[in-house]
């Protein structure tokens, strides 16, 4: 458990919208709190409210009810100026920062620390040259924002959020649009920031995957059951994670392997022996994709399957027994 201050905590919090005397609320309820040195991942369906939730954190959007604090002061205290210098926000934004260098676009970030007339000082250049370097981007410092690739324009708007010096970085979506090289490595960056820079980030995400392997903590977000919180670990083997699709019964969270994967219906049962792990895990995934449901346990009624290479699959039905030096060839013959 963190028992550091919390940078941004909420108690009872309700979050929605306000239109003239019309309130949609979006959740009721929600307690939580971010602290330095981890990354945080928010997950949910669409329509979950993660985007709620993060611009009510980033104070674009106010709560409908409850505490929300941010370094143990209402965050509605704040002035623009304040917020800007402690919490940081990258929003995905194709088309965002057209014209600019690298330097020059993270240099923005540094708004909230220099003058009206926004003039960069040595220790300006120093924070841009370190936020640069750390994101991994120095080399591209002079080319102009609308000739990178959809990662390279992440590192920099993250590097934009750096230079700000908050320590709380919120983030939506920051790997949506990236090729899964580019998801790793900015999963990476932003867990190495949040350990590194001692920051408090938290994004919203689709992509589970990465989300299970790198987030200290998860915050999982569903219409039904509001907002939990929690170790990555702690969540995924008390088997939160089947809830947070709750509307899908069609798919479960696989605890082995860390994914969602849809709930087996096969009509023919098959016994399925395997050498190890790996070998069950992929003669498992072939034969349920091809309408079989896998029992462990040896039994005459039903077909055999014993596989102990890719190359060397046993099929034993009633009329005999037949090697398969395939899974194309097995598949075939099931
Ligand atoms: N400006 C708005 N006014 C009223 N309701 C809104 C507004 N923006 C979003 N909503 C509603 O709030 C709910 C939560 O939407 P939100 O965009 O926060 O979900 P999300 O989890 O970010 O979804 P996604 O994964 O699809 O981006 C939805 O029912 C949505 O229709």
């Amino acid at each position: 458990m963190n028992h550091s201050t919390p940078i941004i905590e909420g108690c009872d919090l309700s979050i929605g919208y306000r239109s003239g005397k019309q309130v949609k609320t979006v959740h009721r309820h929600l307690n939580f709190s971010l602290h330095r040195g981890e990354l945080t991942c928010l997950l949910g369906a669409n329509g979950a409210g993660k985007s709620t939730l993060l611009r009510t954190l980033a104070a674009t959007q106010m709560p409908l009810e409850g505490s929300l604090k941010l370094l143990g002061r209402p965050i509605a205290s704040y002035s623009e100026r304040e917020r800007s210098r402690t919490i940081g926000v990258v929003l995905t934004d194709k088309t965002q920062a057209g014209g600019l260098t690298v330097y020059e676009l993270v240099a923005l970030g540094r708004q909230p620390h220099t003058g009206f007339f926004g003039r960069l000082h040595a220790r300006d250049h120093e924070v841009i040259r370190h936020a640069l370097q750390a994101v991994g981007i120095t080399h591209k410092a002079q080319t102009y924002t609308s000739e990178l690739s959809d990662g390279e324009r992440q590192k920099a708007m993250i590097a934009k959020a750096l230079v700000q010096e908050c320590p709380l970085i919120l983030l939506d979506e920051p790997t949506a649009f990236l090729d899964v090289t580019s998801r790793i490595e900015t999963m990476n960056l932003l867990h190495r920031l949040a350990v590194e820079e001692q920051k408090a980030i938290l994004l919203s995400t689709h992509d589970i995957e990465q989300a299970l392997i790198l987030a200290d903590r998860l915050w999982l977000l569903t219409r039904e059951g509001g907002l939990e919180c929690g170790v990555t670990e702690d969540l995924i083997l008390h088997n939160r994670m089947d809830s947070l699709f709750p509307q899908n019964k069609n798919i479960r969270f696989d605890l082995m392997h860390g994914g969602y994967s849809p709930i087996v219906s096969g009509q023919k049962s098959v016994c399925l022996q395997a050498d190890d792990e790996m070998l069950r895990h992929w003669a498992q995934n072939a034969l349920n994709r091809n309408n079989c449901f896998c029992l462990s346990e040896l039994s005459d009624d039903y077909p055999t399957v014993r596989i102990t290479s890719p190359e060397n699959i046993l099929l034993t039905t009633s009329q005999g027994t037949y090697t398969c030096t395939s899974f194309d060839e097995l598949l075939q013959n099931i």
